[in-house]
């Protein structure tokens, strides 16, 4: 089976900063400022052509960072990644340029997947109407609400077409009809064997759809396999922790945390 991607011994590390005078300090002083924090801590992660793979874990756990790395949004600190093919991700807040209008945003986004001026303008018609927003198309997207946002969103990653499509979140936004579309779009990718990975805090939809999971816990894989194994195994964990009480969850992540930072 032909890996679509691997990812070998992945961390990342991110600065915290106690006030904005300390980031700029950081910036143009030889002196190092802020702490360090660990938001990933060597993480394995291999998915084969034509695998549906969930990223589940609680708030915190690095699920949006591992898939923003996999996108090459995001550079890791440390480790290999290698990816096979072109990754289109879709999230509710992806990248889109507020000031821009709708179709600008088409244009500059496909741009930067490599597509020419013209390949574009012979895809736009179909990304506007499946998004829904032909009237506001060249409206800027500040003025869009959060389902148009999101539905621009993922209508040009769709289309598109890429080989590997990451969806973090965008799910829960929009309405029902929206919804349903997106789902019969995505199934049409599982059918053409590309390589899926969604991010999203419903275990329902999971089960659905997914193949495998990635439990994440503080920046550590926590298991990663046969979908239904894995997500009974998670659920039970919720089970419990939703049980504790806020100082309880706080010390739970702390000790977690303490074990990479
Ligand atoms: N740009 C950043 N600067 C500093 N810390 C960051 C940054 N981005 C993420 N983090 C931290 O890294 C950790 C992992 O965040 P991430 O968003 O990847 O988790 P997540 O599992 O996707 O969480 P959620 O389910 O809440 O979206 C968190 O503690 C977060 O605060």
């Amino acid at each position: 089976m032909k890996k679509s991607i691997e990812l070998n011994r992945i961390s990342k590390k991110y600065k915290l900063y106690n006030s904005p005078k300390e980031r700029i300090l950081d910036l143009i002083s030889p002196r190092s400022y802020g702490e360090d924090f660990w938001a990933l801590k060597n993480v394995n992660f291999e998915a084969n052509n034509g695998d549906v793979i969930g990223f589940v874990g609680i708030n915190g756990s690095g699920k949006s960072t591992l898939s923003n790395i996999i996108a090459g949004i995001v550079p890791p600190t440390e480790g290999e990644t290698k990816i096979n093919g072109q990754v289109s991700l879709i999230a509710v807040a992806s990248g889109l340029k507020p000031d821009l209008s709708g179709r600008d945003n088409i244009e500059l986004k496909c741009l930067m997947l490599g597509f020419s001026k013209k390949q574009i303008k012979a895809m736009e018609s179909e990304i506007i109407e499946f998004a829904e927003i032909e009237q506001f198309i060249d409206q800027p997207i500040k003025s869009y609400s959060s389902g148009m946002k999101s539905r621009l969103g993922f209508a040009i990653s769709v289309m598109v077409d890429p080989d590997i499509l990451i969806i973090d979140e965008a799910l829960s936004v929009g309405d029902k009809a929206f919804a349903t579309k997106s789902l019969a779009k995505m199934q049409e990718f599982k059918s053409k064997g590309k390589t899926m990975i969604f991010v999203s805090h419903s275990i329902a939809q999971m089960r659905e759809f997914c193949d495998k999971i990635l439990w994440l816990e503080f920046g550590r894989v926590k298991e990663y396999g046969e979908a239904n194994e894995v997500l009974n195994n998670y659920h039970s964990f919720l089970k419990t922790y939703k049980k504790l009480d806020k100082k309880e969850k706080k010390a739970y992540k702390l000790a977690k945390l303490k074990e990479i930072n």
